[in-house]
């Protein structure tokens, strides 16, 4: 089996890309031991933090940004890092090549259950000049590679460089990432979604409209049966999605109005949906294609709708019809 530097020498990945990534693999590796670790090592439970976005930061959360930040700096090729744990952009090399974005830790919920998490990431080209939250501005599709870690059951990596999108699984024998996906493809029909229900009565109308179809089975227009999972981490579900299809969804909502949607652009939604698009799947919010926004700031949040092509067109045909009446406010 080809490691991952023998996978990206063999796809023709630039060097200095190429050590990046190796760089975020061993970095990943290291996060992987902290996790493994858990309540043997004192790393569960809260910090008395919070982030920029006003989330308690949980001591993983720093732990595993201080890692990521730290290999990243000594890189030598990364100009700067966007995190979701740090409040603003990260200098780091004068001559790097490359900005990182990235969520140190996804799903943090989920850490002191013992449940799934992960790391996900989003490489850009630095733009020539001063370093600022505007270098970052840049739409999804500019993204050289993207990928994530999935710490499960098996350590996994999923990696786009552009060449389609591939797993590796971390051999716990010789500690290398090795090539078990050459071409993820995500089938175009499922017969599952992932959405966290409690939210909705504060979906828009289309997005209420659509789940209650898939809700409804074999007896509602869409004539079959629907399943549904849902992890609470976006690593995760998305993982799912890659492997046997789905479509995964976290709406606009109004349960809180000064925050109508939950997901990161940057450092969530964008590197989710090059991983998605590069396996034949969609990502849309709704209402624009996901690589194709405008960021505006670095944390700045989107409605999220990924996943099995044909699905994800069925949703977005609810967004273009007129729908009568609003979802409950609270
Ligand atoms: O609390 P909810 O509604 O289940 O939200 C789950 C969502 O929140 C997130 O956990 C946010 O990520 P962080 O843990 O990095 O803040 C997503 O991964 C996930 O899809
Ligand atoms: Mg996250
Ligand atoms: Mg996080």
């Amino acid at each position: 089996m080809q490691n991952l530097a023998q996978t990206l020498t063999a796809q023709a990945v630039n060097a200095s890309l190429a050590d990046l990534l190796l760089t975020l693999a061993d970095t990943s590796k290291a996060i992987s031991q902290a996790v493994r670790h858990g309540a043997l090592a004192g790393v569960l439970g809260a910090t008395e933090q919070e982030n920029v976005q006003g989330e308690t930061q949980k001591k993983l959360d720093v732990i595993t940004n201080d890692m990521l930040k730290d290999a990243l700096k000594a890189a030598g090729n990364v100009r700067g890092i966007a995190s979701e744990e740090e409040d603003y952009v990260v200098e780091a090399d004068k001559d790097g090549e490359y900005l990182v974005c990235f969520d140190p830790l996804d799903g943090s919920s989920n850490i002191d259950i013992n449940s799934l998490v992960g790391t996900i990431f989003s490489v850009l080209p630095a733009p020539q000049g001063e370093l600022t939250e505007q270098s970052f501005l840049q739409k999804g599709r500019n993204q050289v590679a993207a990928g994530y870690v999935l710490y499960g059951p098996s350590t996994m990596m999923a990696l786009t460089t552009g060449n389609g999108t591939q797993f590796y699984t971390l051999d716990p024998k010789t500690g290398e990432f090795l090539l078990t996906e050459e071409k993820v493809a995500i089938t175009p029909d499922t017969g599952e979604f992932a959405i966290n229900m409690s939210n909705q009565r504060f979906w828009e109308a289309p997005m209420q409209t659509y789940i209650a179809d898939l809700v409804l089975g074999k007896i509602g227009p869409r004539e079959r049966a629907f399943n549904m999972r849902w992890i609470a981490a976006m690593v995760g579900d998305v993982h799912r999605v890659l492997c046997r299809g789905g479509i995964f969804t976290y709406p606009t909502d109004n349960k809180n109005p000064n925050k109508p949607f939950k997901l990161r652009l940057m450092y969530e939604a964008n590197p989710m949906a090059l991983l998605v698009e590069q396996a034949g799947g969609k990502a849309s919010t709704g209402y624009e294609t996901i690589l194709d926004i405008e960021p505006q700031e670095i944390h700045q949040r989107v409605a999220v709708i990924l996943g099995s092509a044909n699905e994800v067109d069925v949703c977005l045909s609810y967004h273009d019809q007129d729908y009568a009446g609003e979802p409950e406010v609270e």
